[in-house]
C-alpha cells in the first residue's frame, strides 16, 4: 500500500517533468538525470543513469529514476530493464555524501526515506533486471547493483565494487547487509563489511558479487544477450519464484521503515559521524590536488 501511494506521488511529479523522443523505433525519455531508452516491441528498457560527474545518488536524482521506473511498471509490454551507467568509468558513486553532511534531521529523513524506497523499488521488481556495470560501483552503487537478476561487470582493474562504508566512518544498514550476506555468503560478508572492502571485476566474479566479467566493449551487448535468456522464461513462474527469494527480506524493511529512517537520522547527525564525512569529503577534494 505504501509503495502505490508513492508510485501515484512519483507519477503526478512525473508528467511535470521528462522529454520524448523517437529513436530508431525505440522511445527515449530523457529526464535530466536518468535517459531511458524504451523499446515497447522488443519489452526492454534500457536506463542510463546520468548524474555527473560521478552518477551519486542525490535526492533528486532518487526522485528522477524512481519515476522513470514507474513509468515501466505500470506498462504491462515491458518485462526487462538492464540499468548501466551513461558515463563508462563509474557505475555509481553510491549515496550523495552532500545530501547526508552538514543538512538538517528533516532533510536526512527524506533523503533516506527516498534511498529506502529506491531499493524496495528494484529489490520487489516484477520485471527482470540486468546490471551492466560499466565502471567503479561503491556502496550505494554496489546496492543498486546487488539488486538485479543477473549483474555483468566490464573487465577493468581499475573499476571496483563493494560495500565500503566502513572506510568512511559509516556504517552499512541491515537491509544493505542483508542484501550482500544473501550474495555472497556470511563469512564473506563479515569480513568485507569490516574492512569496507572493494573488488577489482575478477574478485568480484569469484565472489558472487557479479555474476560475470567481460571486456569493457561487449558490457552491452552481454547485457541484451542475457536478458534475452531470461525474457525466455515465463513471468509469472519467474516473478513468483523472484517474490519467494525475496519478500522476507524487503518485509523486513518495510515492518521497520520508520524506525530505520530514525535510526539513519540520529547516527547521521551525530558530531563524530559528521567529522569522518567531512574527512573523507576532504580526502576525496585532495585526491584531485
Ligand atoms: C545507520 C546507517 C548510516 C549510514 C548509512 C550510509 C550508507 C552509505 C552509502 C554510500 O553509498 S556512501 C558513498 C560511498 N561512495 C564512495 O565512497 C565513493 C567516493 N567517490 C570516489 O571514490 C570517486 O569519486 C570515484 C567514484 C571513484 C570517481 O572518481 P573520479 O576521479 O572520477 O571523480 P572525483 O573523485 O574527482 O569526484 C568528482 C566529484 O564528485 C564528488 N563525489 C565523489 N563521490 C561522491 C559521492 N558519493 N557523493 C557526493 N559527491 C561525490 C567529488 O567530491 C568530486 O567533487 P568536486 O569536483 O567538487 O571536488
Amino acid at each position: 500500500m505504501a509503495l502505490a501511494a508513492a508510485g501515484r506521488v512519483l507519477l503526478q511529479a512525473g508528467s511535470r517533468l521528462g522529454r520524448r523522443e523517437v529513436v530508431d523505433g525505440a522511445r527515449r525519455f530523457a529526464n535530466k538525470r536518468v535517459e531511458v531508452e524504451a523499446d515497447e516491441a522488443a519489452g526492454i528498457a534500457v536506463m542510463k543513469l546520468k548524474n555527473p560527474p560521478v552518477n551519486s545518488l542525490s535526492l533528486e536524482f532518487l526522485t528522477e529514476f524512481l519515476i522513470s521506473l514507474e513509468k515501466l511498471e505500470n506498462n504491462k509490454n515491458f518485462r526487462g530493464v538492464i540499468l548501466t551507467s551513461e558515463r563508462p568509468g563509474v557505475f555509481s558513486a553510491g549515496l550523495d555524501l552532500m545530501e547526508m553532511y552538514g543538512r538538517n534531521p528533516a532533510h536526512y529523513a527524506e533523503y533516506w526515506r527516498a534511498v529506502q524506497e529506491l531499493w524496495l523499488r528494484l529489490y520487489l521488481s516484477n520485471m527482470i533486471l540486468v546490471c551492466a556495470i560499466n565502471g567503479t560501483s561503491p556502496a550505494g552503487g554496489c546496492l543498486m547493483a546487488l539488486t538485479c537478476d543477473h549483474r555483468i561487470m566490464a573487465d577493468n582493474p581499475k573499476y571496483t565494487i563493494g560495500l565500503n562504508e566502513s572506510q568512511l566512518g559509516i556504517v552499512a544498514p541491515f537491509w544493505f547487509k542483508d542484501n550482500f550476506v544473501n550474495t555472497v555468503g556470511y563469512r564473506t560478508a563479515e569480513h568485507a563489511l569490516q574492512l569496507g572492502l572493494l573488488f577489482p571485476p575478477a574478485e568480484a566474479l569469484k565472489l558472487g558479487i557479479v555474476d560475470e566479467v567481460v571486456p569493457e566493449d561487449q558490457v552491452h551487448s552481454k547485457a541484451q544477450s542475457v536478458m534475452a535468456q531470461w525474457m525466455a522464461i515465463p513471468d509469472h513462474s519467474r516473478q513468483l519464484t523472484k517474490n519467494m527469494m525475496r519478500k522476507a527480506m524487503a518485509d523486513n524493511l518495510i515492518k521497520q521503515r520508520e524506525a530505520d529512517i530514525q535510526n539513519f537520522v540520529s547516527f547521521i547527525s551525530r558530531d563524530s559521524i559528521q567529522k569522518s564525512l567531512h574527512t573523507y569529503l576532504e580526502k576525496l577534494k585532495q585526491k584531485k590536488g
